[in-house]
């Protein structure tokens, strides 16, 4: 049976990854820090599939270096890796930033991303062939915008992590994936305005954006590609999203 580990599967994209992959017949290790929510994922679908869930902060590389080297049996190898857990902070400038947001985004979508990967990668070399690693970026990592600063930083440090990733694992049979997406409707614009529930509303009023199914197919057809076939990066926005033109500063 084929094994996908999940961070932050607590919400959102990492949340409607675990019933995609579910219902495809995948064990699941599934973390994140809010432990009430990964109970209730635990509840609903290990009738379905074995589920373990581990409380885990991604910042602390000791905990999660621990979690790897003890997971059970039924568990290893690792066919799929999926580094989702991450945040945005700080929707303002740079210069009205508080160095802590600036932080605790290098922290968990740098550091944390970082931290699972190094220690499930001999899991996934040991699976070989098929096995796959999907790292969530964003089109903010590529496309710049005024209040992305440091979450579009790293997310670029993602997309480069994950081509340099490929150079290293040659040979091994595991797939890299920086998999881009743009707006989608999940608790992460609640989470980057620290509670707005208004602000968040209204980003997403009046447009269709992504929904975390949407990104959950990604992630399954991503995982489920031929043993040959690597997607380096995939970006997917809503039809309803695209670019708009530089912006002037005029007198
Ligand atoms: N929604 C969007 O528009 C887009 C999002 N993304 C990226 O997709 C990923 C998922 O975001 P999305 O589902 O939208 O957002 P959500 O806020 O809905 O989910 C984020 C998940 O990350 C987990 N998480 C955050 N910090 C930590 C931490 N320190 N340790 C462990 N888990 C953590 C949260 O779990 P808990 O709080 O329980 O720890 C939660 O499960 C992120 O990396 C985000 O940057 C990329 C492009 C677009
Ligand atoms: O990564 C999230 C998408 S956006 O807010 O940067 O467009």
């Amino acid at each position: 049976m084929p094994v996908v580990l999940i961070t932050g599967a607590t919400s959102g994209f990492g949340r409607a990854a675990a019933k995609r992959f579910a219902q495809a017949g995948w064990s699941l290790i599934l973390t994140g820090r809010r432990a009430e929510r990964l109970a209730e994922l635990e509840t609903e679908l290990k009738e379905q599939v074995p589920v373990l869930t581990i409380k885990l902060d991604v910042r602390d590389a000791a905990a999660v270096s621990q979690a790897l080297a003890e997971l059970p049996q039924e568990f290893k190898p690792l066919t799929c890796l999926i580094n989702n857990a991450g945040l945005a902070l700080a929707p303002e400038p740079a210069h009205k930033v508080d160095l802590k947001d600036w932080h605790t985004m290098i922290d968990t979508n740098i550091t944390g991303l970082v931290n699972v990967t190094h220690a499930a990668l001999p899991l996934l070399i040991e699976a070989g062939a098929g096995a796959s690693m999907i790292n969530l970026g964003s089109v903010a990592g590529q496309w710049p915008y005024p209040g992305s600063h440091v979450y579009g930083a790293s997310k670029a440090f993602v997309e480069q992590f994950s081509y340099n990733l490929r150079c290293d694992l040659q040979g091994t049979g595991v797939r890299v994936t920086d998999l881009a997406p743009g707006m989608a409707e999940t608790e992460f614009t609640l989470v980057r305005t620290k509670g707005d529930q208004a602000a968040s509303e209204a980003l997403y009023r009046g447009t269709t954006p992504l929904q975390a199914e949407d990104i959950a197919e990604q992630l399954f057809y991503l995982a489920t590609l031929p043993d040959h076939i690597n997607i380096n990066r995939l970006e997917v926005m809503c039809t309803r999203q695209a670019w708009a033109p530089f912006a002037i500063d005029r007198d």
